[in-house]
């Protein structure tokens, strides 16, 4: 095992709330990133670059807060090498400040218009006075990769000898390889160093490990990977690749990762690539019959790392690849327990649903199920009704009449949209039987063009119990109807089959 970082502490720089928060479109408020910090600050990161304070009233706000909260976490602010923006970085209460001066001769003379040497008293005189605001100071080369080398050690060396604490090579348009990351880096550890990857060209996470390898000791990071374009280097994959790959404790609550994913994800909206490592929904979820086979026997043979240790559950869904194993383990989940005949059936019928194209959800296996072994399947939701209300002047409404275990129940409920309103109402309507709620809901169009046919799949919770199911028709909120209803069907089912086992 190779162990490059093992008489080293390393440091992480979480700049989700300013480089991730620049990925376009992403805004969040004082309160939400907040929120972040904290979790941050929670699972161990070192430093928090919070925003860029000079940026709006806002982002003043949101440094003051988080830097007021008494995280555990460095509270810092990016800032230009400019008195005003320090000055504001200093009375929001920041401890630090990421000082970033372009040092690239493009971004000198193209971008700010000025020489060389300019930029270079601009960055002196920029150190000395954060320093005098009694601000921690990491001086960083924006364009780094770019730069002359011997101009930007003159500068970092200058900057250290003014009193910067920390230094920082940005690689701001993601065009370093591991190997020249590795040729260039240890000419600037001057004072402790930093180094910032953009993953323009995929090569974010190696290029930051190769330069941590060659004497960087921080690492900036963004949860999810965010950032301008294609985004920064992931947190969560670097951290799980130092500890898995190198052997290096980082200190980081690694079990927090997920939760925190999630929560970025929500918050700035930006959905996560369901491929992404780590925290992508397919990251732990196995549909290949010989892989789900090895996993049920030893989970090492294929996946190379516990999900239960980034605050995951391993899922193995069904489809056309699944094999006699994993369609057995789904059904004994689900509280199926088919004789071996009944069985190859199953898997015969999951397979034809795959091969039309059809996304397998767990209610499509119980039904499979139910007619194969010819369980009677009353359904406990009998929907009598739904009309929905929406309009340019209306506040999208929705109202229901269901007949629940022989109970005729009519419930309304308004929404930020129709859907919403719709899924509202029968969370509502069916409470009195079961706290079902709603935990994803995914749509895609079938075919182009207005008129097309959506599907809808959910997932829903009852206390512990999750379950998939969905709807498929040319009306969105028929749709979504319909996959909510038929899970709600399977699970007040479960609870109704429970209930007479007990009273047996
Ligand atoms: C690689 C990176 O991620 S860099 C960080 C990017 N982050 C941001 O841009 C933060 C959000 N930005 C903003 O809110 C605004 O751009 C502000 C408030 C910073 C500045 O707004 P404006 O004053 O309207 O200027 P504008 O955005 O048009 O241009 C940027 C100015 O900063 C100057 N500048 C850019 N970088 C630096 C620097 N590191 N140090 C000093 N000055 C700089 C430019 O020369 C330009 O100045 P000029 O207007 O005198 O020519
Ligand atoms: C400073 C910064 O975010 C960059 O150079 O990429």
């Amino acid at each position: 095992m190779i162990t490059f970082f093992a008489d080293k502490k390393l440091r992480f720089l979480d700049t989700t709330l300013r480089d991730g928060e620049q990925t376009p479109g992403v805004s969040l408020t004082p309160e939400q990133k907040l929120k972040i910090a904290s979790a941050l600050s929670d699972m161990g990161i070192h430093t928090i670059e919070a925003g860029s304070a000079m940026a709006s009233e806002g982002e003043r706000e949101a440094v003051k807060l988080i830097s007021e909260a008494g995280l555990r976490s460095e509270c810092c602010t990016y800032s230009r090498a400019k008195h005003g923006d320090i000055d504001i970085a200093a009375d929001c209460g920041a401890d630090s400040i990421h000082l970033v001066v372009p040092v690239s001769d493009l971004h000198i003379t193209k971008k700010l218009g000025k020489t060389r040497d300019e930029v270079f008293k601009m960055a002196i005189d920029a150190v000395r006075y954060a320093k005098e605001r009694g601000l921690i100071v990491e001086l960083s080369g924006e364009d780094a990769s770019r730069a002359d080398p011997s101009f930007l050690r003159n500068l970092f060396r200058e900057g250290v000898r003014n009193g910067a604490d920390r230094l920082c090579f940005c690689d701001t348009v993601g065009l370093l390889t591991p190997e020249k990351t590795a040729e260039l880096i240890p000419e600037f550890c001057l004072a402790p160093l930093s180094i910032h990857c953009h993953n323009d060209l995929g090569l974010g996470l190696a290029n930051t490990i190769a330069a941590l390898k060659s004497g960087a000791s921080c690492a900036h990071v963004t949860v999810n990977g965010l950032g301008e374009r294609a985004g920064n280097t992931a947190l969560e994959e670097l951290v799980m690749s130092l500890e898995k790959l190198y052997s290096y404790d980082t200190g980081i609550s690694k079990e927090k990762i997920y939760p925190l994913s999630v929560l970025v994800s929500k918050l700035t909206k930006v959905p996560l690539a369901t491929n992404k490592p780590i925290v992508g929904e397919m990251a732990f979820t196995h549909e290949s019959g010989i892989h789900a086979h090895g996993l049920l026997r030893d989970a090492t043979t294929y996946e190379p790392m516990s999900p239960e240790t980034v605050g995951r559950k391993r899922r193995i869904i069904l489809g056309k690849h699944s094999g006699t194993a994993s369609v057995k383990a789904a059904l004994s989940e689900l509280g199926y327990e088919p004789d071996d005949q009944q069985l190859k059936e199953i898997v015969s019928r999951i397979k034809k649903l795959g091969d039309k194209g059809i996304k397998v959800t767990d209610a499509d296996v119980m039904a499979v199920a139910d007619a194969v072994m010819m369980l009677e399947c009353k359904p406990v939701i009998d929907l009598k009704q739904f009309t929905i209300v929406s309009g340019s002047n209306s506040i999208p409404t929705a109202s229901v009449t269901m007949v629940i275990n022989g109970v005729e129940v009519t419930g309304a409920s308004t929404g930020t949209g129709p859907v919403d309103a719709a899924l509202k109402v029968l969370e509502q309507s069916v409470a009195f039987a079961g706290d079902i709620r709603l935990e994803e809901y995914h749509v895609d169009a079938i075919s182009g063009g207005a008129d097309a046919m959506v599907d809808v799949t959910v997932k829903l919770r009852k206390d512990g119990r999750i379950l998939t199911s969905r709807g498929a028709r040319t009306d969105i909120v028929e749709a979504s109807v319909e996959a909510v209803v038929s899970g709600m069907n399977r699970l007040l089912r479960e609870e109704n089959e429970n209930r007479s086992r007990n009273t047996d």
